[in-house]
C-alpha cells in the first residue's frame, strides 16, 4: 500500500452498553461506510457483538478474550496486518471501525494505532469517536478513568440515550463532557442515528489537541499507562481474560432447551433495577419458549432495555441462550443461582397444571 493510500482507521469507544454496537449498525447501512471492515473487541471469554451487528461479512473479526488495551494489543496489531494483506491481494476495503470493549482504556489502542512500525505502514487512525450514554454518564465518568479517558480523548463525542433522561441530567453531563474534552463538541444521537460524515476525516481537525491531551495522559499514568482504576488492573502477565481488576469480572453463561421468558426476564429487570451498581452490563442472545427468532437483551447498570427480536438466527448459531455477564463485587453464583430459581418456579405451575389434566 503507497503511503498515500494509508487506510482509515476510527477508533469506536464507550462505557459498557453505551450504544457502540447501536451505532456501528446504523453506520454500516449507510452508502459512505461501504467496503468497511470491522474489528471487535468483546471483554471476556464469550463475544455476542458479532451476533448483533446486522451487517457484518466476511470482513469482520472478532478480538476476543480480554481486554484490547491490554492482554491482545499483539491480535489488534496481527489483525489489522491481516487486513492489510486482503487490501494487498486486491479486497476492495477502504475503512477500518475498531469497536473497543467498554472497558478499554483507548490510550494503549491509540499507541499501537499510531506509533507500531507494521501498523503505521498502512493504517492512519482517522479518529476516535466516543459514545456516551445520557443515563448513566455522569455517574459513570465519575466511578471509572476509563471512561473518562474515552470521553477526554474523542474527536466525536456522541450521547446516547438522550431519550431516556431528564433535560437537567443531560445538561450536566454535557458541561461535565466539555471540561474534559473541549475539542470535540458532543453531538446527541437522535432516534435516526447519525450521519456517516459526522465520523469520517475527523483527525485533520482535531489531531493536534488530541494528541496534546494524549501526552498529558500518557505523562500523568506512566509508568502503569494503562492501568485501569479501582483494584489496579493486572497488566499484561498472567491475565484472566475473564477479570478486569480486582472487582470487575465476566462470565458467559449458556443454555441449551428454551428458556422461560417471564421468569428470567422478571429476574433481570429485578436484578439491573435493585443490583444496577453491581451490574455492569447484561447481554444475550437467548433462544426463549414458544418464539423461533432470537430474542436481543440488554441491561447496562440500572437500566433494563426493551428486549428486540432479532430476524433470525445467525449462520454461526443453533438456537440456544448466550447470555454475558460483566459484574462488579457480585460472584457469579448469586446470577446462575437466581436463574435457575425464577426459571425453576415459571415452569412449576404450568407442571401442576399438566399434572392437573
Ligand atoms: N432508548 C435508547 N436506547 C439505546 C440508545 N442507544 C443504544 N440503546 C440501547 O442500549 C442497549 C445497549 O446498546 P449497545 O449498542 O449494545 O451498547 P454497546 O456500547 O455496544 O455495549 P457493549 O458492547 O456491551 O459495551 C441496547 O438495548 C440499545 O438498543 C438510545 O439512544 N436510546
Amino acid at each position: 500500500m503507497a503511503a498515500d493510500r494509508l487506510l482509515p482507521v476510527t477508533l469506536l469507544t464507550g462505557f459498557l452498553g453505551a450504544g457502540k454496537t447501536t451505532l456501528l449498525n446504523n453506520l454500516l447501512r449507510q452508502e459512505a461506510m461501504a467496503g468497511t471492515a470491522v474489528l471487535i473487541n468483546e471483554f471476556g471469554e464469550t463475544g455476542l457483538d458479532h451476533l448483533l451487528v446486522e451487517t457484518l461479512e466476511d470482513e469482520a473479526v472478532l478480538l476476543q478474550a480480554g481486554c484490547l488495551c491490554c492482554t491482545i494489543r499483539g491480535d489488534l496489531a496481527r489483525a489489522l496486518e491481516g487486513i492489510a494483506k486482503r487490501v494487498r491481494d486486491g479486497q476492495d476495503l477502504r475503512r477500518v471501525i475498531i469497536e473497543t470493549t467498554g472497558l478499554a482504556d483507548p490510550l494503549p489502542i491509540l499507541q499501537t494505532l499510531m506509533a507500531d512500525p507494521g501498523t503505521a505502514r498502512h493504517f492512519a487512525l482517522d479518529g476516535v469517536v466516543t459514545v456516551v450514554d445520557a443515563v448513566n454518564g455522569t455517574a459513570t465518568l465519575d466511578s471509572q478513568p476509563e471512561a473518562e479517558r474515552q470521553a477526554a480523548v474523542a474527536d466525536r463525542l456522541l450521547v446516547s440515550k438522550a431519550d431516556l433522561t431528564s433535560q437537567n441530567k443531560l445538561s450536566t453531563l454535557l458541561a461535565r463532557l466539555a471540561a474534559l474534552n473541549p475539542v470535540a463538541e458532543p453531538r446527541i444521537l437522535g432516534p435516526g442515528g447519525l450521519d456517516a460524515a459526522d465520523i469520517i476525516g475527523l483527525s485533520p481537525e482535531t489531531a493536534p489537541l488530541r494528541d496534546e491531551a494524549l501526552l498529558r495522559w500518557l505523562k500523568e499514568t506512566a509508568p502503569a499507562a494503562h492501568h485501569h482504576g479501582s483494584g489496579g488492573h493486572h497488566g499484561h502477565h498472567h491475565h484472566d481474560a475473564n477479570r478486569h481488576d480486582s472487582r470487575i469480572h465476566a462470565f458467559c453463561l449458556r443454555f441449551d432447551s428454551p428458556l422461560p421468558w417471564d421468569g428470567l426476564a422478571t429476574w433481570l429487570q429485578m436484578l439491573t433495577a435493585t443490583r444496577g451498581d453491581a451490574v455492569l452490563r447484561i447481554k444475550g442472545i437467548l433462544d426463549v419458549k414458544g418464539q423461533d427468532r432470537p430474542l436481543a437483551i440488554h441491561g447496562v447498570q440500572g437500566v433494563w432495555h426493551a428486549p428486540a427480536l432479532l430476524p433470525s438466527w445467525p449462520d454461526a448459531m443453533r438456537p440456544c441462550s448466550q447470555m454475558v455477564f460483566i459484574l462488579r463485587d457480585m460472584p457469579r453464583d448469586v446470577i446462575e443461582k437466581g436463574i435457575a430459581a425464577f426459571c425453576a418456579a415459571a415452569i412449576t405451575p404450568k407442571r401442576a397444571e399438566a399434572a392437573d389434566d
